[in-house]
């Protein structure tokens, strides 16, 4: 199994892991003759002294035992641990650098389970079944020989009485494994419930829907408690059946073994050893047979696992990237371009693009939705790559330029501001990790984010995102603003906010786009005829493709459709900001 290249750098402790097996089984192997020496010449000879000297011996292999088994225990849970926080981690890193395309093919849900399901199930494998398994497989090798050593006749009862006592226990215990997995699914459903009644909490209320709600709630624990209430009986049952059946073969092996002792065939001493190594038999085959389908699912586990590993993005660098020609009049151009998303393969969502900006210009581009806009800056950011035509960045071909470079040439600043759950530093500073304190600050002071940030409950220091405060719409544009502001791009790319913001805010927002777009190649998706009109140019789209260029004056008397769009949207956004 390839999982072993994770083991590998660990070869040391595993081996030493291995050793501490070996010992610790040897030892409890040798505790059954421990039983009989003590049973033979401490019991039934009558003497004191050598009974002494036998718990002697004995309690000097207890606590060899107890070494060993601290040694196992410790390195295997501790490979377990290391092993799988190396592949967690190979994963993720992995992840962060896959092509979005990827991450529409794949559930989110999906990638995170294998972070974190699968890698816990390898975890628990090589740190405890595994070594369980091995050290059981040892015990029955090494009891199946001890046991024919002292008596043929009782080995061959207990092969019979093992398989005897072990199918009910299977076959049982793969009913309680199925139910208890049906009753984990029923727990699950109740917190999916519950958690969206919560989360929704203000329509119920609205609808005074609490009653039906409780009861439809009770349902389904009542539903739960079904389940559980069949897993338990299936278990009680189980647990009946295999004290009985155990008991009543070692109650069967002391009378057939007790008439041999008794007609003087074997000692009462060998007769202990011999039930101390049944016992161990049937341990250990319980063991296997329990840690057999565990086995089986972490290989589930592992080949999913690796299988992700395995997955190479689509979008590739070159081996030796070009620089990038500075002198270049043109920042961006885009040749013949058509592009296809992967999971619409016969849509073009972009066809004979043919495009060209200037350096330091502001662009804006109008359509209506649906027209490609947003995959045109996707594909800028080299995202995807189109099928036909070229991108050319500062005269380069982006598929020769090193992604670090040109992504770091490029500012995203989406319509929905992503916010991170954590301070403002830091979700400030994502736009560049080295910035000094001051330079955040300075940062939000020029995207007029300071103000908020400083009456924020901990300044700079308070919580953003899920759980943290809850900003407006307008305060979260302008950390988002402050964060392109650090990064300082070469090319912003705006998508302008559709939402309109009350008075106060939508000034500020604009005075930190306007801090932001200052001396540097602007691309905005307009929303805003404001902003249409201060455009160096405008790009019409409509269908993934690009159907109009010129100013704000020109195209209004050559663009039908912009002229419409004119009229419709920006007048529609201008009315209700203005309301
Ligand atoms: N990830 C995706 N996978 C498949 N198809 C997509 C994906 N993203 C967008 N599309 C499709 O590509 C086309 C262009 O979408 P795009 O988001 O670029 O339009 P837009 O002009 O930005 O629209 P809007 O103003 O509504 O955001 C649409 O038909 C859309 O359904």
């Amino acid at each position: 199994m390839p999982i072993f290249a994770f083991i590998r750098p660990y070869k040391l402790m595993a081996v030493s892991a291995l050793l501490a097996l070996l010992l610790t089984a040897g030892v409890s192997l040798s505790l059954g003759q421990g039983v009989k020496f003590i049973v033979d010449n401490g019991f039934i000879a009558g003497s004191k002294a050598q009974l002494s000297d036998a718990i002697f011996v004995l309690m000097g292999l207890i606590s060899l035992l107890a070494v060993g088994t601290f040694t196992r225990f410790y390195l295997m849970s501790w490979l377990g641990e290391r092993v799988s926080g190396d592949i967690r981690k190979a994963v993720f890193n992995q992840i962060v650098t896959l092509h979005p395309s990827y991450f529409e093919e794949n559930r989110s849900g999906e990638i995170m389970s294998r972070l974190t399901t699968d890698t816990v199930l390898l975890q628990s494998i090589i740190g405890s079944s595994f070594s369980m398994a091995l050290r059981s497989m040892f015990m029955l090798i090494g009891g199946l020989i001890m046991l024919l050593i002292t008596s043929v006749k009782l080995t061959l009862f207990v092969i019979i009485c093992v398989p005897l006592i072990l199918v009910p226990m299977i076959i049982f215990g793969r009913r309680v494994r199925t139910l208890a997995a049906s009753s984990q699914d029923a727990i699950a459903d109740i917190g999916t419930y519950a958690g969206e009644i919560i989360q929704n909490i203000k329509v119920v209320q609205g609808y005074t829907h609490e009653s039906r709600e409780q009861a439809a709630f009770g349902a389904e624990v009542e539903k739960a408690f079904e389940v559980a209430k069949h897993r338990v009986q299936q278990r009680s049952f189980l647990i009946a059946v295999v004290i009985f059946l155990t008991f009543s073969a070692i109650s069967m092996m002391l009378w057939v073994g007790g008439m041999d002792v008794l007609s003087g065939k074997m000692t009462g001493g060998e007769l202990g050893a011999f039930i101390f190594y049944a016992i161990m038999v049937a341990m250990s085959v319980a063991t296997i047979s329990e840690v057999y389908g565990e086995l089986q699912r972490a290989a589930g586990s592992a080949t999913r696992l690796l299988e992700l590993l395995k997955v190479e993005s689509t979008i590739l660098e070159p081996k030796i990237p070009q620089d990038i020609q500075h002198h270049h009049e043109m920042v961006l151009e885009f040749k013949n371009g058509d592009f296809y998303y992967p999971s619409q393969p016969n849509i073009a969502a972009l066809k004979g693009i043919n495009l060209q900006i200037p350096k330091g210009k502001v662009v804006a581009f109008v359509g209506p939705s649906g027209a490609g806009k947003t995959t045109l800056f996707e594909l800028f950011q080299r995202f995807y790559d189109p099928q036909q035509g070229h991108i050319i960045f500062n005269g380069v071909d982006l598929t020769l330029l090193n992604l670090t470079v040109l992504r770091q040439a490029m500012g995203m600043v989406p319509q929905q501001p992503v916010l991170f759950s954590t301070d403002v530093w830091h979700n400030i500073r994502y736009g560049r990790p080295n910035a000094t304190d001051e330079d955040v600050i300075d940062a939000a002071k020029r995207a007029h984010a300071h103000e908020f940030i400083e009456r924020l409950p901990q300044g700079y220091q308070s919580y953003l995102g899920e759980q943290g405060v809850r900003l407006s719409g307008g305060q979260k544009q302008r950390i988002a603003l402050a964060r392109a502001i650090l990064k300082d791009p070469e090319v912003l790319l705006l998508d302008e906010a559709t939402s309109a913001l009350d008075a106060d805010s939508e000034y500020h927002v604009q005075a930190a786009l306007k801090e932001l777009m200052q001396n540097r190649t602007t691309l905005i998706i307009a929303h805003r005829l404001a902003t249409v009109v201060h455009a160096d140019m405008i790009v019409v789209m409509d269908q993934g493709q690009i159907v109009d260029t010129g100013s704000h004056q020109s195209l209004l008397k050559t663009s039908s459709l912009y002229k419409r769009l004119c009229e419709l949207q920006f007048d529609r956004i201008e009315k209700s900001q203005a309301s």
